[in-house]
């Protein structure tokens, strides 16, 4: 530490420009301008006893210098100046020579300094001489007088700290203790304030205890960053009292920005440090996985990840969500529990169409009406009702229009219109299977916390599809059912509900998803099974079965083409005829829908495929030409060689015409042989009724079931017993009760009908009594077959045949009443199936046959039953059997 130094009455003057030397402080500065150079090599370097310099702050009033600075910061530049280069310190002074422009203001106290260390270089290849040297502040002095010593100044100076002997009177003074003792504390509270941060602060406190005070505020001041303005200001304070209140000033200031600095950077740590340990710890991570040799791409799988969910648009509450688990997922080794079923979790969030839409482009009725009718035929009514539908939504694209409920057999085109109605609208579509749907988790999704869950049909379906407004058809929504895993139609119910499904929770995804956008389409057998609240939702549509000519027309129309794209053929390798279509219809199929009859087409077109592919491979066919060529050859069974004869084509034949005379026969033309090779022999024909009812006991029932309208042969037979009934077929409790009506009914009228008279049967006595339903393997049930048991049972005990011609349908109570019974329409079509001209229906059922087509009910007779009897009238061959007792 620097001690008491006698100075001299001249110094040279090194000028500081814009910074300030105070004692006590070091500084490393480096020479290189001619001036200093010269300066340090004759006042110091050339010495042989260490000698002091001055160094004098100046602050430039040009704002442009030549000065270069030495690394410490401190303006090493000594400029040559004129002959007259004596200045006084306080006047400013003109520079000659190319500086002359640069305007130097000299202070007018200073700090003698002595070098604590040189060192000299030589800068290649210029080979100019540049020092390094440590410079120590000792006192303050005032400039007397500038003058100029070769080309540096030298200043004649007076000392301004006190000696010793003066410092130590001035101690005394009660004053400068207080002072001296605040200064101490505040640079005490400095100290242990930095003693958190830096270890070397012990040797600063040493400092505290030994050095004089005055020097101290000097030492403590010069190791700020302070202004030129400030650090002048304390070099000015040459009054010991006035230069520690200063030095208290400013010490106190950097503690409080100290603080200030600490509690900023508390909180601003508070929110870096989790991402900046975040960061390091996956470094020392991905270290650690690099020398285990384990560096596989999972990082860099889950930055694509994050990329990916980045993309996907979600709603700022799920994209929180999903950084959590993004998080966690991040913490996790890939060979931890939970972290594919953590990521598999992430790659849903990531692929779901949060935002993601099919552009829907303006609506065109022409275009939606021309689709519809393209890929369907007839079904007016319904197209006009899905037409209004799309007009509804052109007008008001955020409309809650109703959802359109198909209800049909299968196979009548309720999943293809569904799909049309998409292509109109210009949306994809998806089908969701609800079919034998028991547990609420198909529809919601299982928690993330049992093992293999997995999210529900609908988010599934929407992940499939890649955008949030498909049409989606929910398919068989009659097929749900309850038990003890919830109901799934409570889940539907929210999905269907406009107000609820704009935050569907599913529970696997655990975040709501908005449905709203979806446009929801919905398929079922019956009506009847639908909850109620869930019907309430929707508006059905009927799609009833086809009638034989209808299908024809379908099959011409739309099936053949189709079924021949499916197979590579075109209409010249396979020929299916109308004619073709309609016996395959009467003899292979028996269905309300087309699903069979599209089945036997294939079978067909598979055959044919066959075929012409083992053509294809013995003459090499390429399309028109070429079969011609080859049948020619096949027919006139022209040998290699031979002469082929010269057709003259007449004039005035046209293009088109040329073309039909070129065109090849097909190779495969069905004919009925060709159908019973390749389907087999037929499977129904109109004959089977008139079998089936030969023996008594047996009658013709029409019955709705999920197939659409039916023909059931009732069989009733009789045997020694209990008086018991037996039923048998898959049969539903309705039809079981209907069945123990029906019987109570013949037991109450036996007298009456003089049954025991007419076929020797006591039926009073008891005899068991077994009816069964042969079609058993449809599943039914429902209240219309009531009337064909009663004929079956009147039949079996009066051994009188039913009329094979004539079916019937019509529920009745014990009390014979006979009720209204739905789907005639289906029934009816049913009957015209079986080739069965007459039916007997309810005669309440009589507004129903509107909807009947014409075609259908003109080659048909229909009888209008008002009771139990007037069907018994008309059932049987010879009248009825009661018909000569009194009381009827
Ligand atoms: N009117 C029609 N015009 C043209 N093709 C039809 C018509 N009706 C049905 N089809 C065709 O019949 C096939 C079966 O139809 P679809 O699958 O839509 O029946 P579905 O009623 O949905 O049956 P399911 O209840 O079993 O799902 C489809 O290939 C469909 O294109």
């Amino acid at each position: 530490m620097a001690e008491m130094v006698e100075l001299p009455g001249r110094l040279a003057i090194l000028p500081f420009r814009n910074k300030v030397l105070l004692p006590g402080s070091i500084v490393r500065i480096r020479c290189t301008s001619p001036t200093s150079v010269k300066l340090v090599e004759q006042e110091l370097w050339q010495r042989e006893e260490k000698g002091l310099i001055g160094v004098l702050p100046v602050h430039d009033a040009g704002a442009e210098s030549s000065a270069s600075t030495s690394p410490s910061g401190a303006t090493n530049d000594s400029r040559d100046h004129g002959s007259n280069n004596s200045a006084s310190p306080t006047e400013s002074h003109k520079q000659d020579g190319k500086n002359q422009h640069d305007l130097i203001n000299w202070h007018k106290r200073g700090v003698a300094a002595r070098a604590l260390h040189l060192s000299r270089g030589v800068e290649k290849p210029s080979g100019r001489v540049t020092y390094s040297v440590i410079l120590e502040g000792l006192c303050r002095f005032s400039v007397q007088e500038l003058s100029a010593r070769g080309t540096y100044y030298v200043a004649r100076i007076s000392r301004l700290d006190l000696s010793q002997i003066e410092m130590g009177q001035a101690e005394q003074d009660p004053d400068l203790q207080a002072l001296s003792r605040h200064f101490k504390a505040t640079a005490m509270e400095l100290i242990s304030v930095l003693e958190q941060k830096q270890k070397t602060v012990g040797r600063t406190k040493v400092l505290l205890e030994t050095v004089p005070v005055h020097r101290l505020a000097d030492i403590f001041v010069a190791s700020f960053e302070l202004s030129f303005e400030e650090q002048l200001s304390m070099l000015d304070a040459v009054d010991l009292k006035a230069r520690l209140s200063k030095a208290t000033e400013l010490v106190d200031r950097h503690l409080q920005s100290i603080r200030v600095a600490e509690k900023i950077t508390q909180k601003v740590e508070g929110q870096l440090s989790k991402s900046q340990k975040e960061f390091l710890l996956r470094q020392q991570m991905r270290a650690i996985k690099e020398e285990l040799g384990d560096n596989d791409d999972d990082e860099d799988d889950v930055a694509a990840l994050e990329r990916k969910m980045q993309s996907a648009g979600m709603p700022p509450n799920v994209w929180k969500h999903a950084q959590r688990e993004l998080r966690r997922l991040r913490k996790m080794q890939p060979q931890q529990p939970g972290y594919s079923s953590s990521r598999v979790y992430l790659e849903l969030l990531a692929d779901l169409p949060w935002q993601k839409v099919s552009e829907e482009r303006e609506l065109d009725l022409r275009a939606a009406k021309k689709r519809l009718d393209s890929d369907h035929y007839g079904l007016t009514k319904v197209k006009q009702r899905i037409i209004e539908y799309i007009a509804v939504r052109k007008l008001k694209p955020d409309a809650r229009g109703p959802i359109l409920c198909f209800v049909g057999p299968p196979g009548v085109g309720k999943t293809s219109l569904a799909s049309s109605i998409a292509a109109a609208l210009d949306r994809k579509f998806i089908r969701i299977s609800l079919g034998g749907v028991k547990d609420e988790a198909d529809i919601r999704g299982h928690r993330r916390t049992y093992i293999g869950s997995m999210p529900g049909r609908l988010i599934e379906g929407l992940k499939r599809v890649g955008v949030s407004n498909p049409v989606m058809l929910l398919d068989e929504i009659d097929k749900t059912g309850s038990d003890a895993r919830g109901d799934p139609a409570a889940a539907l119910l929210e999905v269907l509900d406009p107000e609820q499904n704009k935050t569907f929770n599913d529970h696997y995804l655990n975040v709501p998803f908005d449905l709203s956008k979806v446009i929801f389409v919905a398929t079922a057998n019956r009506a009847q099974p639908i909850p109620p609240a869930l019907l309430d939702r929707m508006e059905v549509i009927e799609l009833p079965g086809y009638t034989p000519e209808e299908k024809t027309r379908i099959a011409t129309r739309h099936l053949v083409p189709r079924v021949l794209d499916q197979h590579g053929l075109n209409p010249e390798y396979l020929q299916i005829s109308e004619d073709v279509v309609a016996l395959i219809i009467r003899r292979y199929t028996r269905e309300a829908g087309i699903r069979n009859l599209e089945r036997n087409l294939a079978a067909l077109a598979r055959a044919a495929a066959v075929r012409v592919a083992e053509q294809q491979n013995s003459v090499p066919l390429s399309k028109d030409v070429q079969p011609l060529a080859a049948s020619l050859l096949e027919e006139s069974q022209l040998a290699d060689g031979a002469e082929v004869e010269m057709e003259v084509i007449p004039m005035g034949v046209n293009k088109q015409e040329l073309s039909t005379a070129f065109r090849s026969p097909p190779i495969f033309a069905v004919d009925e042989a060709m159908l019973e090779k390749v389907l087999g022999p037929p499977r129904f024909d109109d004959t089977e009724a008139a079998e089936r009812v030969a023996t008594p006991g047996v009658s013709v029932g029409l019955v709705w079931t999920t197939f659409g309208g039916e023909v059931q042969f009732v069989e009733a037979t009789t045997m020694v017993g209990k008086g018991e009934l037996h039923l048998t077929g898959q049969l539903g409790d309705v039809i079981k009760e209907s069945a123990q009506i029906a019987l109570t009914w013949v037991r109450a009228r036996a007298a009456d009908l003089m049954l025991s008279a007419t076929s020797g049967l006591n039926l009073l006595e008891g005899r068991d009594i077994h009816v069964h339903f042969p079609a058993g393997a449809v599943p039914k049930d429902g209240p219309s077959a009531g009337v064909t048991l009663v004929t079956s049972l009147v039949s079996l005990f009066s051994q009188r045949r039913v009329r094979s011609d004539t079916a019937m349908t019509g529920e009745m109570t014990l009390r014979g009443l006979v009720l209204p019974v739905g789907g005639i329409k289906d029934k009816i079509l049913a009957a015209h199936r079986y080739g069965i001209k007459r039916v007997i229906l309810p005669e309440k059922n009589v507004k129903d046959l509107v909807e009947v087509p014409p075609a259908v009910l003109a080659g048909m007779e229909l009888l209008l039953a008002k009771r139990v009897e007037d069907v018994l009238d008309n059932a049987f061959e010879e009248g009825c059997p009661w018909r000569q007792h009194s009381r009827l």
